[in-house]
């Protein structure tokens, strides 16, 4: 597409670098840390166990394998485990025998020497190595994730892949397991690299654009080209934030809130999906107060549940405040398991459907439209046990037949009748809320994303505002773009830009 371009590099390629500064051949990290020093730390659990890992990253790796298993590297298999005495450098008594690993820099984790000892996992054993390894000159405790942000120092994890290491190190459920080991991955920083690939081009043609276009050696085609390659990248962007929250939400778990009047049964429904007695359950209308809450995994989805106080008219002020309290809940909740007395319902079974209707219309949030809270919403009608079998079925009929209303569960936590199907309807929902992380794109996983994204988004509409009016501003909001995409991965220097103009620009060269 490019007719030119020999005159380009005699002019260099240095307006290609305006903003973008660091050092090109490393991942950038706001605070610089010395790594000449060699860093240990236990990086298996604390507490007595089995067996301990004590992992050792740093030039002086070499000298702890020889100090500590008495052999030097040049003499071990690198990865490859071997039983070995592991003794105190300093008064040569044996500390543990043990497994012992060795990983020649760069083939590490974090790219660096790096040694692994298996002991022990008895206390004495652990700190008696600890402080022979304290011993050693210019050998010294890690901090808090300095592994981690050596392996990023070296390029061997972008950002979000550091995210999905702390996350799968974090994750409860399988389904979160599954998401972060996609992240881990690089599943998400390829996709936002390849956004940024895009952008690098479009940036070096606009800015050749700018620099040669009065010397006639860019077809005038190539603007055009920018205009429909960042309009398509607005768009994928758009549709990538546009996912209903479904990954940070299945990272931080479902909000679900049981609500309804006093005495439906709602603390009796919280402590049958928990199998134990959390909250007090009472024939005492306004038993529940405070919002009680419990972490649950539902067949692998993770899920924060809230009991909340029964919503009644009352005077007395803590029961108030409990209601005040409930209502947020339900505001804030991803779903609401709206819980009723199946004995409230009216007689004529015809006029169920817009009973219900009439009572979610009081519990759901007023701000929204019905239909967006009627999404979010479970129906529970519970105490069927108190209903004759004909009523049961009666209710069913008209509830199957009732198109307007959410999914609507008919049960009883006291027999257990209806439970297997409302927990069918309740993973449905949850699911639902958090996708499936392993299918489709990749999901977008913290605030921290999105907040970028949203402003390459910006960044690339002053793109197409400035395009007729002034390049260089227009330039700027795609850089601006380039650099937000860069803050997901903590990646964007220079050189991939060079790489671009090298490839496209030096044809023949
Ligand atoms: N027959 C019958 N009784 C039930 C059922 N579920 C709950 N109950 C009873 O209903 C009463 C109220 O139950 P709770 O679970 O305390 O109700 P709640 O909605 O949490 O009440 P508040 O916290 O006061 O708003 C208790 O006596 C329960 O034993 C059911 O399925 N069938
Ligand atoms: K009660
Ligand atoms: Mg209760």
């Amino acid at each position: 597409m490019f007719n030119f371009i020999s005159g380009s590099l005699r002019r260099g390629p240095s307006f290609i670098m305006k903003g973008l500064r660091g050092n090109p051949s490393k991942n950038r990290c706001s605070s610089d840390i010395c790594d000449a020093d060699t860093i240990f730390a236990l990086s298996s659990g604390h507490g007595r166990c089995g067996v301990a890992v004590v992992r050792i990253s740093g030039p002086a790796s070499g000298l702890v394998l020889s100090s500590l298993a008495g052999r030097t590297h040049s003499r071990t298999v690198p990865r490859t485990a071997r039983l070995c005495n592991i003794i105190d450098p300093r008064s040569q008594e044996l500390l543990d025998r043990g497994l012992v690993l060795w990983f020649p820099g760069p083939r590490s984790f974090t790219g660096e020497d790096s040694v692994e000892f298996h002991i022990h996992g008895g206390p004495a054993v652990i700190s008696g190595v600890l402080q022979a390894l304290g011993s050693l000159p210019g050998v010294r405790p890690a901090e808090a994730g300095e592994f981690t942000r050596r392996a990023f120092h070296a390029g061997k994890l972008d950002l979000t892949e550091v995210e999905g290491l702390g996350d799968l190190i974090h994750a409860e459920t399988e389904a979160q397991r599954r998401q972060a080991l996609r992240q881990m991955a690089g599943d998400l920083g390829q996709l936002y690299h390849g956004w940024s690939q895009r952008l690098i081009r479009c940036l070096a043609h606009v800015e050749a654009y700018i620099d040669f276009s009065e010397d006639e050696l860019i077809e005038d085609g190539v603007l055009n080209q920018v205009d429909s390659s960042v309009s398509q990248l607005q768009k994928e962007v758009e549709r990538h934030l546009q996912d209903g929250r479904r990954g940070e939400r299945l990272r931080g778990g479902v909000q679900v809130v049981i609500a309804g009047k006093t005495n439906a049964g709602k603390s009796s429904l919280l402590n049958i999906l928990c199998q134990r007695p959390v909250a007090i359950v009472s024939p005492v209308a306004g038993t529940t107060r405070d919002v009680v809450e419990t972490h649950l995994d539902i067949r692998g989805f993770p899920v924060l549940l809230s009991d909340t106080a029964g919503l009644r008219d009352t005077l007395d002020s803590v029961e108030r405040e409990g209601v005040r309290r409930a209502m947020e809940r339900v505001e804030q909740a991803d779903l609401t398991l709206a819980v009723l007395d199946s004995t409230h319902l009216p007689k004529a079974h015809q006029g169920v459907p817009h009973f219900l209707l009439g009572h979610l219309r009081t519990l759901l949030p007023g701000g929204e439209d019905l239909e967006a809270a009627l999404r979010r919403c479970l129906l529970v009608i519970n105490k069927s046990d108190l209903l004759t079998d004909e009523q049961v079925a009666k209710i069913q009929t008209v509830l199957s037949q009732a198109e307007e209303l959410p999914p609507v569960c008919l049960m009883s936590c006291h027999t257990g009748h209806g439970l297997d199907d409302f927990m069918e309807a309740l993973l449905k929902q949850v699911k639902t809320l958090c996708g499936d992380p392993l299918s489709g794109s990749p999901s977008l996983t913290q605030a921290r994303h999105r907040a970028h994204l949203q402003r390459c988004v910006q960044a690339l509409a002053q793109y197409h505002r400035y395009r007729d009016l002034d390049l260089a501003l227009a330039a700027e909001g795609v850089r601006l773009a380039l650099t937000s995409l860069g803050r997901i991965t903590g990646k964007v220097g220079p050189e991939e830009i060079l790489d671009v103009i090298f490839r496209d620009f030096c044809i023949g060269k």
